[in-house]
């Protein structure tokens, strides 16, 4: 992606649940290369807005504009298919834990995301053990997750995001579990394979210090977005 394009648009959306108000008409453009952090008091919309923009929920009102190489438009359009597809091919997850199957090998983990979008088993290993090696975790294709220490699972977390090719990487409170030191580690190869790679990130967190790794940072309160600053440019950029 050519930097600063923008790649998601979202217009105006509102989402209620029964009488909760949780998006309030949040209007956000983010472009190629960006990493934005999402922050807010609890219940303030930030996991809401992060479905929204990822087509995991549709607004009951807006639009979120798509723009990249492989595909452009409105995604609260797109019916349940091709929305699961975007999600499978142009979107990445991470989450604070639960993608990652324990019974598992780090490198199984990774292969899988391929295998489900119908590349050979073979291949789909050898690309899952060049991403965990990118991401500082060669020669522990083997290990099951649960050998591996917080702060490894979310790399390979990172990497099975990654493998089938995303270019925006969504992440909801990825250093929820992490001691601070870890979390810091986690930002960095985070920032570093997306950012740094023409990627665009988006991070929940409740963690000033995750949201300082960020090159900006919007803050909600009530569903309503009531800042939006550049942060500490991130740290590597
Ligand atoms: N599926 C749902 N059903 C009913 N209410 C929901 C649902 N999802 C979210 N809400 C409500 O919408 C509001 C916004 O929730 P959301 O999870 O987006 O907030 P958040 O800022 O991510 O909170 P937290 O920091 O606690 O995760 C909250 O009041 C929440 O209870």
């Amino acid at each position: 992606m050519i930097a600063d394009t923008p790649v998601l648009s979202a217009h105006n959306l509102r989402k209620t649940y029964g009488s909760t108000t949780a998006l309030d008409g949040v209007s956000a453009l983010i472009r190629a290369g960006e990493s934005v952090a999402v922050m807010g008091a609890s219940g303030s919309g930030k996991t809401t807005l992060l479905h929204c923009l990822a087509g995991i929920v549709l607004p009951d009102s807006g639009s979120v504009l798509l723009r990249l190489p492989s595909v452009q438009g409105d995604i609260t359009t797109l019916d349940d298919a091709g929305r699961s597809l975007l999600r499978r091919r142009d979107f990445g997850f991470v989450f604070q834990q639960g993608l990652l199957i324990p019974e598992l090998t780090a490198g199984e983990n990774v292969a899988m995301a391929l295998m489900l979008n119908g590349v050979p088993r073979a291949a789909a290993e050898d690309s899952a053990a060049a991403w965990l090696a990118r991401l500082g975790l060669a020669g522990m294709e083997q290990r099951r997750i649960g050998e591996l220490s917080g702060g490894q699972a979310q790399r390979v977390a990172i990497a099975r995001a990654q493998v089938s090719g995303a270019q925006v990487l969504f992440a909801d409170e990825p250093t929820g579990a992490l001691d601070s030191r870890t979390s810091a580690e986690v930002m960095q190869v985070l920032l570093e394979s997306t950012v740094n790679a023409g990627k665009t990130l988006v991070v929940v967190t409740h963690d000033p210090s995750v949201a300082a790794w960020c090159g900006r940072t919007i803050t909600l309160a009530d569903g309503r977005i009531v800042a939006d600053t550049a942060g500490a440019a991130g740290i590597l950029r």
